[in-house]
């Protein structure tokens, strides 16, 4: 069997929901929709203020299980002279699709990420992003996710689907270093905490 058809390679994990997928359903107590959400982690290269060349990509809850978020690209980012990387470009679109997972309120992570890349976006540029959970089945949570350049709402210049799978919190603590774990989790603010692993409190 060739590495592409083998059981690892994710060929088959289709991004589309299954007919009968289950709408996605806003917690109770998910930040109204307006809310800046704020990092999730100090350290995330995604969202973290604590980063220095990270994103620090500021997502916002939208209506419903969406959300919105802009990121601007900074030199630290290039992949080309003067344009965006593609993989800080995925990242973008990973984190806020990632960021539904605090609406819903359950702790996932990406199990499957699909990036088209519509247009190149230059350094300096604001990349405005809108996601949306479009099913969950099981522990599988289905989302979509766009990105503009020139306003929000300018021409998509990226794309993205993905499925989050849902985890235990043990699904970090035991495969994160522990020194990381250990301090996320002494943190005396407990929404904090929880935001860290992005857990029910
Ligand atoms: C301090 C640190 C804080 C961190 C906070 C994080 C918050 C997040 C913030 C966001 C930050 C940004 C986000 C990040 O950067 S998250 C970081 C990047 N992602 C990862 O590191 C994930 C690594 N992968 C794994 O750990 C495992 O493979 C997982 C846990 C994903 C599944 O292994 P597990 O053994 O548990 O699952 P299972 O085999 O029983 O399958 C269960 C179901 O799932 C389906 N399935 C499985 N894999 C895939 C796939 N690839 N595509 C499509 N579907 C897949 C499978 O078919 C089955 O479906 P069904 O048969 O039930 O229908």
């Amino acid at each position: 069997m060739s590495a592409a058809t083998g059981s690892d390679s994710g060929v088959g994990a289709a991004l589309t929901p299954p007919p009968d997928v289950a709408s996605p359903v806003r917690h109770p107590d998910a930040p109204a929709p307006g809310t800046l959400l704020g990092a999730h982690y100090d350290q995330c290269f995604g969202c973290g203020e604590g980063q220095l060349h990270g994103l620090h990509l500021e997502a916002r809850a939208g209506e419903g299980v969406t959300v919105t978020a802009e990121f601007t690209v900074r030199p630290a980012h290039q992949g080309a002279p003067g344009l965006a990387h593609g993989g800080v470009l995925a990242l973008a679109l990973d984190e806020t699709l990632g960021s539904l997972n605090w609406l819903l309120r359950v702790i996932a992570v990406t199990g499957r990420l699909e990036t088209d890349f519509v247009r190149p976006v230059p350094v300096g540029a604001t990349l405005h992003l809108e996601a949306r959970c479009t099913g969950v089945a099981g522990r599988k949570i289905y989302g979509s996710a766009v990105g503009r350049i020139g306003g929000s709402d300018g021409p998509v210049a990226v794309r993205a689907d993905s499925v989050f799978i849902e985890v235990k919190l043990e699904h970090f603590t035991k495969n994160g270093r522990p020194q990381e774990i250990k301090a996320a989790l002494a943190d005396p603010d407990q929404v904090k905490v929880a935001r860290a692993f992005e857990v029910n409190p």
